[in-house]
């Protein structure tokens, strides 16, 4: 059977670089096994959801290559949830709680107090259908919580060790023990739904054959488990992998806007650098550039995924990005350098690619070989011998050994010596592209003029 995944972000914030690991691994996956890739957006959280960060995520993952074939947005879906709903709360599946969060609280504290595990002690599940009914009609409304399978016979309502299990395609056999949680909460006093239970309707009526997300929903996973059972459905197949954190070891959050995908297209990053970066930190493979989605999806196998969390940095990422523009071809970036204004074709593009950060870098080498810059004149006997040998044009790549050659044994320079002022001189600065490629570009008149200190 063909797979479908899904990436399900919650649209209250700008995706980051974890976000888009978890969106690359489902999306790589569908693609290297001809399978279907499905956007939801788990926008039930009205007060947080906006159509701003919806429309952003979209943007960025087109921006990224990372199309889907189909939308979904859990705020259409209401009615459905509904139906579910009514039906489960019809078999006390879902139960009806009032407990208010400062109760809750005062609960928990006690508990804790006695050294007793924290969690609900379903008090709610005592009350009587006219004790129900009394609270409603003063007013109250209820949330409604899941009972989960874990309780035995005979037990009353104490919840009992029970392990639900499953093998991680990630992180191998799995266990959560339903005995040691409480009860979620799955609707909220005013009627909208939460997380755990949306998607698990979702990935039944998508069809979703395998979950790929952050290991933040293992324990999450257990309970969705359980509810794929009691909506009487088979559960797809789960993968969770590590989560990513800052160089200095900070949590990423949408809401907070850090390692945005925005901030890496503001930088000039290309989008197969920064995928590359997604899909591969955190691996046992080496982190490099790959120019093609294709062959990132070839090389993806959960087996290679760590457990261990994965450490993003950004500077990682522009060295990466330089090198992803060193393996382009001018073909492939010739439109992108005639928008910078840059007409120099295939040998410009070929003398600076391996010395960019970002493309637009190259814009600065451009001035370098057509427009003034101001010299810096390190040692004049050196560069005065250097113009004084200076071959006539035209010109080649073979120019810059026969020159350098000639003002060796005319000043018995050699080496930095000798390299360091006629770089200093024709560019202005201590490092860049090879000179035997510049050299042609720069052109006899403005590398004879900057040779005598002038701003040429
Ligand atoms: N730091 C991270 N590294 C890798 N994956 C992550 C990270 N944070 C979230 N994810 C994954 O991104 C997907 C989308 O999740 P979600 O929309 O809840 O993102 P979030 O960043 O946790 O959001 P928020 O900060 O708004 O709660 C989930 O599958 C989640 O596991």
């Amino acid at each position: 059977m063909k797979p479908r995944v899904r990436f399900a972000p919650s649209p209250t914030g700008r995706l980051h670089i974890g976000n888009i690991r978890t969106a690359a691994l489902n999306w790589l996956y569908a693609r290297k096994n001809r399978g279907n890739f499905l956007l939801r957006l788990d926008d039930t959280d009205t007060a947080r959801s906006t159509d701003e960060f919806a429309q952003a995520i979209r943007d960025d993952l087109e921006w990224l290559g990372l199309t889907w074939d189909m939308e979904a947005r859990q705020q259409d879906r209401t009615a459905r949830y509904e139906s579910l709903a009514a039906t489960l709360k019809a078999e006390g599946v879902l139960y009806p709680a009032f407990e208010t969060e400062e109760e809750l609280d005062r609960r928990r504290k006690r508990q804790l107090a006695m050294h007793r595990p924290p969690i609900y002690d379903r008090a709610a599940l005592k009350l009587s259908d006219s004790e129900i009914a009394e609270k409603i009609a003063e007013g109250r409304k209820p949330h409604w919580r899941f009972r989960l399978p874990n309780t035995a016979e005979g037990t009353d309502l104490a919840p009992q060790p029970t392990l639900v299990s499953w093998n991680d395609l990630i992180r191998g056999d799995q266990t959560v023990d339903l005995g040691s949680l409480s009860d979620p909460v799955l609707i909220r006093e005013d009627g909208t739904f939460l997380y755990t239970f949306t998607s698990v309707i979702d990935d039944i009526d998508f069809g979703i054959t395998h979950i790929v997300r952050g290991e933040d929903h293992v324990t999450n996973t257990g309970v969705q488990l359980a509810l794929f059972e009691a909506a009487g459905a088979t559960p797809p197949a789960f993968g969770h992998h590590s989560l990513l954190i800052g160089a200095d070891g900070q949590a990423l959050s949408k809401r907070l806007g850090a390692l945005s995908v925005q901030s890496f297209r503001d930088l000039g990053l290309e989008p197969m650098a920064v995928l590359s970066h997604a899909a591969l930190v955190g691996t046992s493979d080496a982190i490099e550039p790959l120019t093609s989605r294709d062959a990132l999806a070839e090389k993806l196998d959960f087996a290679k995924i760590s457990t261990a969390p994965g450490r993003f940095d950004v500077a990682e990422l522009k060295a990466l990005n330089g090198k992803l523009l060193h393996m382009l071809d001018y073909a492939d970036v010739a439109e992108r350098l005639r928008g910078f204004g840059i007409t120099g074709g295939e040998k410009f593009w070929n003398a600076v690619r391996g010395n960019l950060e970002v493309l637009s870098d190259a814009r600065f080498w451009w001035d370098v070989v057509t427009s003034d810059i101001e010299p810096v004149i390190e040692d004049s006997k050196m560069t005065v011998a250097a113009a004084d040998t200076l071959p006539p044009e035209p010109w080649s790549e073979s120019t810059w050994s026969e020159w350098t050659a000639a003002i060796k044994s005319r000043t018995g320079a050699k080496g930095r010596a000798l390299f360091h002022p006629l770089r200093m001189a024709l560019t202005g600065r201590e490092s860049g592209p090879e000179l035997k490629a510049l050299l042609p570009l720069i052109g006899r008149d403005r590398a004879l003029a900057r040779l005598e200190g002038k701003r040429a």
